[in-house]
């Protein structure tokens, strides 16, 4: 069953400091998502893939379309008309979202900040502090970093911090903008695996990775952005390796 149904999603930028250009990042895209499948999207750099993210996340407010999320329970909302109360709600338990950056938050540990995320998916205090342990342990960030603030650990330890916070409690449906970037080889599989592990427990994945390899292992469909439209959906070796869809997907 689809979790996610975009049609005709398109989004416009105006550049206010630029004579009040439009830049159309998205120009009229369908996709859908359902559980348990993960789609890679791929194209080259300035395709729309983040915006394409950002407009599902609602961080970006889509200038046409619809974007039908289907909840675990209750009737689908579309995220597109959605007041930002009511996208604030299911960015808990339904709708997670992990970048490649982590937002900084000067004052708050490694724990703190990965508990929180818990606690916005509905998990008690008590419990959101023992499934931050278990996520991060996941994750491989060691004990001693736990009551250290964000702000002083390295890239790839921020990104896995990061990717705790977002999986703690896997969200019905998972936007990922390039989550392993920084990642050593040892963390990178780790994590390649623990994403994998998600989509076989049937959540539904939106990814933008600019990584073949971690497409091909990961995605069960590509769907190829090209100037903010799809020019390509289909399973991962078939889309990967037909050159003439010019991808530009750094190894
Ligand atoms: N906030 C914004 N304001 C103005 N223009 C934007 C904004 N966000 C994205 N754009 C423009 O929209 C287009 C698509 O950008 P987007 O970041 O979605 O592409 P992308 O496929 O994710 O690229 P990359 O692979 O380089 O991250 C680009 O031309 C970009 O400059």
């Amino acid at each position: 069953m689809n979790v996610l149904e975009i049609r005709g999603l398109v989004k416009s930028f105006t550049l206010h400091t630029i004579d009040g250009r439009t830049v159309d990042a998205v120009r009229g895209v369908d996709l859908d998502v359902a559980g348990g499948e993960h789609v890679a999207l791929a194209g080259s750099s300035g395709a729309g893939k983040s915006s394409l993210l950002r407009c599902v996340y609602r961080t970006y407010v889509p200038t046409a379309g619809r974007i039908t999320l289907r909840p675990s329970s209750g009737s689908s909302v579309d995220l597109a008309q959605l007041p930002d109360t009511q996208v604030a709600e299911l960015r808990g338990r339904e709708l997670g979202y992990v970048s490649q950056f982590l937002r900084a938050e000067p004052r708050r540990s490694v724990l703190d900040v990965v508990a929180r995320a818990g606690a916005a998916r509905g998990l008690d205090l008590a419990d959101s502090r023992e499934a931050a342990a278990a996520a991060l342990r996941r994750l491989g960030i060691e004990e001693r970093l736990w009551a250290m603030h964000t702000t002083v650990l390295s890239g790839g330890q921020k990104q896995r911090v990061n990717l705790a916070a977002g999986t703690i409690s896997p969200p019905r449906l998972l936007l990922l903008d390039e989550p392993v970037s920084a990642l050593d080889p040892v963390n990178r599989e780790a994590v390649l695996s623990m994403i994998a592990g998600l989509t076989d427990d049937g959540v539904a994945v939106l990814s933008v990775f600019h990584d073949l390899d971690a497409i091909e292992r990961l995605a069960t469909r590509v769907v190829v952005l090209e100037d903010g439209l799809v020019a390509a959906d289909g399973p991962p070796a078939a889309v990967l390796r037909d050159s003439a869809l010019n991808l530009e997907v750094a190894r």
